[in-house]
């Protein structure tokens, strides 16, 4: 079977915490954003833009994380708050897909987020085509305003995942899908 549709009818998300290192070379990663960044897009608005969060970068997020947490559960134990401060340090690489659609006189804001999600996927297929293994998860901390400040988002910017990136021997079994007779139609 053609590659390109093995992957999209295989393809598997990997949880984070099964997924090693190392991640992509430079070179890898300068492919996947330079695929992520050539999806459809009404009006040529480039309504996203992509965050690396590696290393040092996951551990200081992971503060950040952990401090609201807390925050919010003042009864959180250290294990607890040493797992929120982990979730984005699993996997080597984090790509946090920032959504940048706004008002536009032409193009509604819907399909500038639609973009976004294209890129995200792209992002996925292209990762996955590379050897790598993929989540996309959003979590509490992607619609937490502490976060996505100390992420430099602004205010009219929505994440629209993190895209966690690494290397796993096993791919977790299959899921149910949808029957196609349950969504497909004929008009
Ligand atoms: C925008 C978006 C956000 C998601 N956020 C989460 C999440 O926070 N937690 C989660 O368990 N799955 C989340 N998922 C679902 C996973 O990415 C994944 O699709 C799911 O685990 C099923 O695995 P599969 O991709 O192999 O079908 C999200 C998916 C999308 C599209």
């Amino acid at each position: 079977m053609n590659a390109t549709l093995d992957l999209l009818r295989t393809r598997r998300s990997v949880p984070p915490a099964q997924l090693s290192g190392p991640g992509p070379s430079p070179e890898e990663l300068d492919l996947l954003l330079s695929a992520a960044s050539r999806v459809p897009d009404h009006g040529k608005l480039a309504p996203w833009r992509f965050i690396l969060i590696e290393g040092e970068g996951q551990a200081r997020i992971g503060r950040v994380v952990a401090e609201a947490y807390r925050a919010d559960h003042p009864e959180a134990d250290d294990k607890r708050l040493a797992l929120e401060a982990g979730r984005l340090g699993l996997a080597p690489l984090v790509i946090a897909v920032v959504s940048r659609a706004g008002p536009h006189v032409k193009i509604p804001d819907w399909e500038q987020v639609l973009s976004a999600g294209a890129a995200s996927m792209t992002l996925i297929v292209a990762a996955n085509a590379l050897g790598f293994r993929t989540s996309w998860l959003t979590e509490w901390m992607a619609y937490d305003r502490r976060v996505l400040d100390a992420l430099g988002l602004d205010p009219a910017e929505r994440l629209a995942g993190f895209v966690h990136v690494g290397r796993a021997e096993q791919v977790p079994p299959d899921r149910p899908r949808p029957a196609l007779a349950e969504i497909v139609t004929r008009y």
